[in-house]
């Protein structure tokens, strides 16, 4: 009998993922797909390029454990060669400029990439970059190697579409032209419905505001003329073909949301601070579905004193036992001797960085108060918890949105205080039918099927790109 043996075509794979913590996971996951596309004539070789303070972070983190089929690589810094390292950068704007400068003809990330070609050209690899779009000048870099560049969307295609639809706002007079700034309320969009206020680029002061918006219109420019493809880490969705129709360019393939199958149990994310597991402990000596978890993410701004304080003391009060996690910039706001009073009553703890999946999977865990940060949301339909939202930037409240008022899987809360928490809890947990809702949008997004249309996604971009 004659075995047929089928020649495998290899293929080098350059990641540029946003040097944030909720773009760079959605990336490995995105990497951690091609290495799992089923009946493919392709192996894949991804490698993440990352500026180097953050591959400096990843490489001393401990509790990191990377799939080893996936490369992370140093792109130097401008200032690489002094003694001491530049510092990171510290905001949205100052982390724009370094990848702008990084990924400019004159910076560092264009010989990175022109070495990696070169080392996969001797082994007859074919190579293609997959861009996070809050990257965009990277697409310039793969353009000027010559290489196929597709876009990466690391969130909700409806953060997309609010994006997309900015030269339609701007021309029916619904935002000013110059600053983004709304000019109506309500937005033409009712699946969910959405207010002006829900716009991602409005966050901080009115300087800050046209300046993102000003971001947005460089990052839609750039991929709307030079992107043929962006894979979206999204949930399955109907308004994706309508879309489609209205938006030719980039073609969306949807690929989300992206998460391995059996994450809850293995600790396969990539962290940039070392996890505490002090609470997983502690939740083992707690009843199930007793405890609120608390979790704002990692990137947003804090939220300020006086409403730590406030959450604070609602816990207290409350007596809701209780996770948070609460970095040293936001423990400024809780009340004194608060530590202390907690540790000795055993109510909660306050950690710093908790391993969330861990957390969210535990029996213990009833509900998640959350910021609506695209991971953290669909971590927690994973693990079928219902959600109290306080979203505070950007994609977050459109989030919120699809959270409360599409899935109607969380309630939208709009303070810390006693009743506000007392009301959002009663709300989630005394729902009868929340649970079985999670039990369906987790099977309908994250379940077998879902996970077979995203990959034939996947597939079908392979092949569009190397046939
Ligand atoms: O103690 C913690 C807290 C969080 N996480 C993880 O950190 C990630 C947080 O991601 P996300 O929920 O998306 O929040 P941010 O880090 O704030 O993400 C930014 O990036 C996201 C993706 O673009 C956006 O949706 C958010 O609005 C934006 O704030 C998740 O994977 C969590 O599991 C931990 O592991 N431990």
């Amino acid at each position: 009998m004659k075995v047929e043996t089928r020649k495998m075509k290899k293929v080098t794979l350059i990641m540029v993922p946003y040097p944030a913590l909720g773009h760079v996971t959605p990336m490995f996951h995105l990497a951690s797909s091609f290495l799992q596309l089923p009946d493919c004539n392709y192996t894949f070789a991804p490698v993440l390029l990352l500026p180097h303070f953050l591959h400096r972070q990843i490489s001393a983190t401990a509790t990191n454990d990377v799939d080893p089929r996936i490369s992370l690589v140093p792109v130097p810094e401008e200032d690489d060669g002094e003694d001491e390292p530049p510092p990171s950068p510290a905001d949205f704007f100052a982390i724009d400029k370094a990848m702008e400068q990084s990924s400019s003809p004159a910076g560092q990330m264009e010989a990175v990439v022109r070495d990696i070609v070169a080392c996969s050209g001797d082994g007859g690899c074919d190579v293609c970059m997959v861009v996070d779009l809050l990257v965009s000048s990277a697409i310039g870099v793969g353009r000027r190697c010559g290489l196929p560049v597709a876009g990466f969307w690391a969130v909700d295609l409806l953060a997309h579409q609010l994006i997309a639809a900015i030269p339609q706002l701007v021309a029916t007079g619904l935002v000013h032209p110059h600053s983004g700034i709304p000019i109506v309320d309500v937005l033409p969009h009712d699946q969910p419905a959405l207010s002006t206020d829900d716009l991602p680029w409005l966050i901080g002061s009115p300087s800050a505001r046209s300046a993102r918006f000003k971001f947005w219109n460089k990052t839609l420019q750039r991929s709307t003329t030079q992107l043929q493809y962006l894979l979206v880490n999204s949930f399955p969705d109907q308004n994706v073909l309508h879309h489609q129709q209205k938006q030719q360019q980039p073609k969306i393939l949807q690929v989300g949301p992206l998460m391995p199958k059996h994450q809850v149990h293995t600790s396969n994310n990539v962290t940039f601070w070392e996890q505490d597991p002090a609470c997983l402990h502690w939740l083992d000596t707690q009843k199930p579905n007793s405890v609120l978890y608390i979790a704002f993410g990692s990137w947003v701004s804090p939220i300020g004193e006086p409403k730590v304080q406030a959450l604070a003391t609602t816990l207290e009060a409350l007596h809701v036992p209780f996770v948070w996690v609460l970095g040293p910039a936001w423990r400024q706001g809780l009340p004194c001797g608060y530590e202390k009073r907690l540790s000795a009553s055993q109510r909660g703890m306050v950690v710093s960085w908790a391993p969330q999946m861990k957390v969210l999977g535990h029996v213990a865990v009833g509900c998640f108060l959350t910021h609506c940060g695209w991971n953290s949301m669909v971590e927690a339909v994973r693990c079928r918890k219902p959600m109290l939202c306080y979203p505070i930037a950007g994609d977050q409240f459109a989030n919120c949105a699809r959270i409360v008022e599409e899935w109607r899987v969380g309630v939208r809360l709009s303070g810390f205080g006693r009743v506000d928490l007392e009301e959002g809890m009663k709300s989630v947990l005394g729902d009868g039918e929340m649970s079985g809702k999670l039990e369906r949008l987790c099977e309908v997004s994250l379940g077998d099927e879902a996970r077979v249309r995203a990959s034939d996604n996947l597939s079908a971009f392979v092949d569009l790109v190397f046939n």
